[in-house]
């Protein structure tokens, strides 16, 4: 698991590093640029590649000379240089190698304007004008210098961060980046990243370490984890022998209604086979035979009962409630009824939107519980938010405030447990863009609880899982289908176990 920290903290790194290695800043430099040569000798591959290298004034820019170097040396025959010249201060790292590169015999423009940059036609952009330093918007010729160079349609290559790009606070719409295929960024990737509002200014990125200290970084306390898949391996718990059905705990399922009983099977598919001892599935009546020639191992509770003083719905290791539900009255008696049990509950889909609906039933959600809403749902209950960072940071809050954990579904889905603390999930794809996917997620994320798995940990082990579920299967698929997602979990669980 890897802390993300911000900018300012990335700086004490620096200039830590540099004292305990008893380097300079320009070694540093020297070493931050060899390593993103390294991945992009990975990704443009031909050497007679036409390559425009376009350096700021700042230390981004000093990295830009320093790789047109590293490059030239390596081979590459067609690196040319565009000297950024609209401000005055240059720093001292970006002098020295701009000393070395005059050095050498090496093509340099200086651009005064954008007009500067008319021989840029082809080829690959590397950009390094604004990295990490930015402080402001672009504007004024930065802003007629990223249009431009997006005008062309060139395959490019950020160094650290897109110039433009704010590492980490909330994004505008409004705002301009240069758009890069691919972001080469160093030690860490920046938290902004992982909103969806960063496809303006990036399609992908690849983190690369440029030999900062980790310990050091380790110890700063950072809100935003990044899960991998040594984390995952570490929770899950192998099967031991002589254990039995009882060991792996019984989920409850309550969802689907006549129109949507597909979510409640997904749910109790992917429950299923996340290795719950038992699954049971509450459902209107008219369901039972699908349920029964589907998924014969799954038992089936009638919710009518539910209303007598708790029906025996209280015996189940855990509950999960809202797939396919409805929002009807009957929808909204069954999830008061639950609510009355005073059991920590996984709570989704149109559950969550009745108590978007009623403030009042939304209070009575004990701690402990996991809400798994998308961004329409999370919407509904808190409010509409313009930007993901305000929305993740309303999310912190809530947590904390309901003592809950919250799971806010998206490509990178952020599990954030009562404390306010974000696990910021990194497994998915695109191909799981379909309906029922997060039907499956709830029921994986039911049987890991049942199997006595504490709430955080379930909801960052469940999106793990499924995400990666959804990244084998979509190795060879264009797109794959939430009952694909749910049927993979035990091999990707196979897989994951130490
Ligand atoms: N540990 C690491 O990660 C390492 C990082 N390294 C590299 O250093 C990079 C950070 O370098 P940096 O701090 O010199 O800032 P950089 O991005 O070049 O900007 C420079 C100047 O631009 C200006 N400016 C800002 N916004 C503006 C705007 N909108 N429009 C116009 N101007 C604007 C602002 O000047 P000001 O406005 O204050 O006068 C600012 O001072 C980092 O991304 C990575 O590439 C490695 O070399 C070594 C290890
Ligand atoms: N592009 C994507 N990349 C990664 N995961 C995705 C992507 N699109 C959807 N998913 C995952 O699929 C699930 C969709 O959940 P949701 O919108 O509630 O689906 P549904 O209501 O159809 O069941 C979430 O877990 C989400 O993270």
């Amino acid at each position: 698991m890897q802390n993300l920290i911000n900018q300012e903290q990335m700086r004490s790194a620096d200039v830590f590093t540099i004292k305990e290695q008893e380097i300079s800043s320009i070694e540093l430099m020297e070493t931050a640029s060899a390593a993103f040569v390294k991945e992009f000798v990975r990704e443009i591959t031909d050497e007679n590649t036409p390559i425009a290298v376009l350096c700021g004034k700042g230390n981004n820019g000093g990295d830009g000379l320093a790789i047109a170097r590293i490059l030239n040396d390596k081979g590459y025959n067609l690196v040319s240089v565009y000297l950024i010249d609209f401000s005055a201060q240059e720093t001292e790292e970006y002098k020295v190698n701009l000393n070395r590169l005059k050095d050498q015999w090496f093509p340099l423009t200086t651009v005064k304007s954008v007009a500067d940059l008319k021989n840029l036609k082809s080829g690959v952009i590397i950009d390094a004008v604004l990295g990490a330093g930015l402080n402001k918007k672009l504007s004024g010729l930065y802003l007629e210098l990223a249009q431009f160079v997006n005008g062309l349609n060139l395959h490019v290559i950020a160094v650290d961060v897109p110039t433009g790009f704010p590492a980490e606070g909330k994004l505008d719409k409004d705002n301009v980046y240069i758009k890069a295929e691919l972001v080469i960024c160093f030690q860490r990737p920046k938290i902004n990243f992982f909103f969806p509002e960063s496809a303006a200014a990036l399609n992908r990125f690849i983190v690369t370490p440029i030999g900062l200290s980790e310990e050091f970084i380790e110890r700063f306390d950072s809100p935003y984890k990044l899960s991998d898949a040594g984390d995952i391996s570490d929770l899950i718990k192998p099967r031991k022998p002589f254990t039995h059905k009882g060991t792996y705990g019984h989920a409850l399922i309550v969802a689907g209604q006549r129109e949507t009983m597909g979510a409640a099977i997904l749910a109790a598919r992917a429950c299923l086979y996340s290795g719950a001892g038992l699954t049971t599935l509450s459902i209107p009546e008219s369901g039972l035979t699908a349920l029964n020639a589907t998924l014969p191992e799954v038992m089936y509770k009638d919710r009518t009962a539910l209303s007598q003083s708790g029906g025996g719905f209280e015996n189940f290791s855990a509950i999960a409630v809202g797939p396919g539900l409805g929002t009807g009255a009957e929808s909204l008696d069954i999830l008061t009824s639950l609510l009355k049990l005073k059991l920590p509950l996984i709570i989704d889909a149109d559950a969550l939107n009745l108590l978007g609906e009623y403030e009042e039933l939304f209070k009575q959600v004990p701690e402990g519980s996991v809400l798994t809403p998308h961004i329409k749902e999370f919407d509904h209950l808190f409010g509409v938010h313009d930007s993901w960072w305000d929305r993740l940071q309303t999310a912190r809050a809530q947590a904390v405030q309901r003592k809950c954990v919250i799971v806010l579904k998206n490509q990178y889905t952020f599990i954030i447990d009562q404390y306010g603390g974000v696990k910021i999930n990194p497994t998915g794809n695109p191909a799981m863009a379909q309906g029922g996917m997060g039907d499956v997620l709830t029921g994986i994320i039911a049987s890991l609880s049942a199997q006595g798995y504490p709430a955080d940990q379930a909801a960052s082990a469940a999106c793990y899982l499924h995400g990666l579920s959804g990244d084998k299967l979509a190795v060879s698929k264009i797109a794959v289908t939430a009952s694909a997602v749910a049927g993979y979990i035990p091999e990707v669980l196979k897989e994951l176990i130490k």
